[in-house]
C-alpha cells in the first residue's frame, strides 16, 4: 500500500478543542512542534506517523472576530494557509451555539469544500447539542464527511482518523523521521538520560539506574521545553558516584542529555536533573512498566 501524507489545517473557534484533539490523535501528551517550513503556514501542533503515512496537523494563525484590521490580516493569512494544505479539519464545539463567527468561518471554507472534513467536538458533555450542529454543518457543506467526536474521551476519533488518511494523497513523509515519534516522548527522554548515565558509570553502577521524567512542559509556542527528571539509584552511596566531584558528573550528564534531547525535539531544552536513591524501585510496578516502555 502506498504511503499517504497530508498537511492538515485545523480551524475552529478558540477553545474548541484543537490541542486536545491533536494530542488525542497523535497519542501523546505533548505535540512535537516543528518550525514552519513556509511563512504563511503557521505552527505545527502535532505530527502523526504510522505505517500508512504521515499527517501533519497545523494551526491557522487564528480566526477570531476582533478588531477590524487584525481580523483582515488574520483572514488573509488564514486563506493562504488553507489554500496550501491538503485537508482542512473544521472543528465545531457542540456545546456552543453557532454564532456570527461560525458563519464567517463557513463562508471562508466554502471555496475549499473539497478538502473539508468536519468534526463536531465535546459530545461527551451533557450540554452538547449534536443534532443541531450536524444539521448546520450538513447544510453548509453538503456531501462532506462529518464526525461527532469527543477529543477528551477519544470517542469517534478513530473513524475520523481513518477518513483523514483515506482522503490524504499518496506522498512521502513531509517531516523526517526524527521529527515524529509514535513512542511516548517521555520514554525517549528517559532513554537518552539513562544512556548517558550508563555510558559514564557502567563500571560503578551495573543495572542500578532508573530514570523518571516527572514533568515535561512546553511554552505553547514551540520554542521552549522544560523537562524535570530524576535519576534513581538503589543505594544512598551510589548517589555520590552519579553526582561526581563538585557536581561535575551530573553536570556532564545533564549537558550531554540536553544536547541529545535537543536533536529530538526542535525546542530550546531546559533540563532539570536530580539524583535520588530508592532501594525499592525495582519492585515498583509502575516504574518497571515504564522502564520496559509498556
Ligand atoms: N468535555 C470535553 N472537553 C473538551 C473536549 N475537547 C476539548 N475540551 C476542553 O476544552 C478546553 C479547550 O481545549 P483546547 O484543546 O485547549 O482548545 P483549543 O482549540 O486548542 O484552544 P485555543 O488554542 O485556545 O484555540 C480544554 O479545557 C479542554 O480540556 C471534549 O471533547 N470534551
Amino acid at each position: 500500500m502506498a504511503m499517504k501524507s497530508a498537511w492538515i489545517t485545523l480551524i475552529g473557534r478558540p477553545s474548541v478543542g484543537k490541542s486536545t484533539l491533536v494530542n488525542c490523535l497523535c497519542g501523546r501528551k505533548i505535540s512535537i512542534v516543528a518550525p514552519s517550513p513556509q511563512t504563511t503556514r503557521s505552527t505545527v501542533r502535532g505530527i502523526l506517523t504510522e505505517e500508512r503515512g504521515q499527517l501533519v496537523f497545523a494551526d491557522t494563525p487564528g480566526y477570531h472576530i476582533s478588531d477590524k484590521k487584525l481580523n483582515r490580516y488574520l483572514k488573509t493569512a488564514t486563506e493562504a494557509a488553507l489554500e496550501e494544505c491538503e485537508l482542512v479539519l473544521y472543528i465545531i464545539d457542540a456545546t456552543r451555539s453557532a454564532g456570527q463567527e461560525e458563519r464567517e468561518i463557513a463562508g471562508l471554507l466554502a471555496p475549499l469544500a473539497e478538502k473539508l472534513v468536519v468534526a463536531i467536538n465535546k459530545n461527551d458533555l451533557p450540554e452538547a447539542s449534536v443534532p443541531a450542529a450536524e444539521t448546520a454543518a450538513a447544510e453548509a457543506f453538503p456531501g462532506r464527511p462529518i464526525f461527532t467526536i469527543s477529543a477528551e474521551t477519544g470517542e469517534g476519533t478513530e473513524a475520523l482518523l481513518n477518513t483523514l488518511f483515506e482522503l490524504s494523497p499518496e506522498g512521502e513523509l513531509l517531516y523526517p523521521e526524527e521529527f515524529y515519534t509514535d513512542q511516548d516522548p517521555e520514554f525517549r527522554v528517559t532513554e537518552i538520560i539513562r544512556e548517558q548515565v550508563i555510558g559514564r558509570l557502567r563500571q560503578e553502577l551495573p543495572h542500578a539506574v532508573y530514570v523518571a521524567v516527572e514533568d515535561m512542559e512546553s511554552d505553547g509556542k514551540g520554542e521552549k521545553l522544560w523537562i524535570r527528571a530524576v535519576i534513581y539509584v538503589e543505594r544512598e552511596s551510589q548517589k555520590g558516584i552519579v553526582v561526581g566531584k563538585g557536581g561535575s558528573g551530573i553536570a556532564a550528564i545533564r549537558k550531554a542529555s540536553q544536547a541529545e534531547i535537543a536533536r529530538l525535539f526542535p525546542y530550546r531544552i531546559y533540563l532539570d536533573l536530580r539524583v535520588k536513591s530508592d532501594p525499592k524501585w525495582r519492585n515498583r510496578d509502575q516504574l518497571l512498566k515504564r522502564m520496559t516502555g509498556n
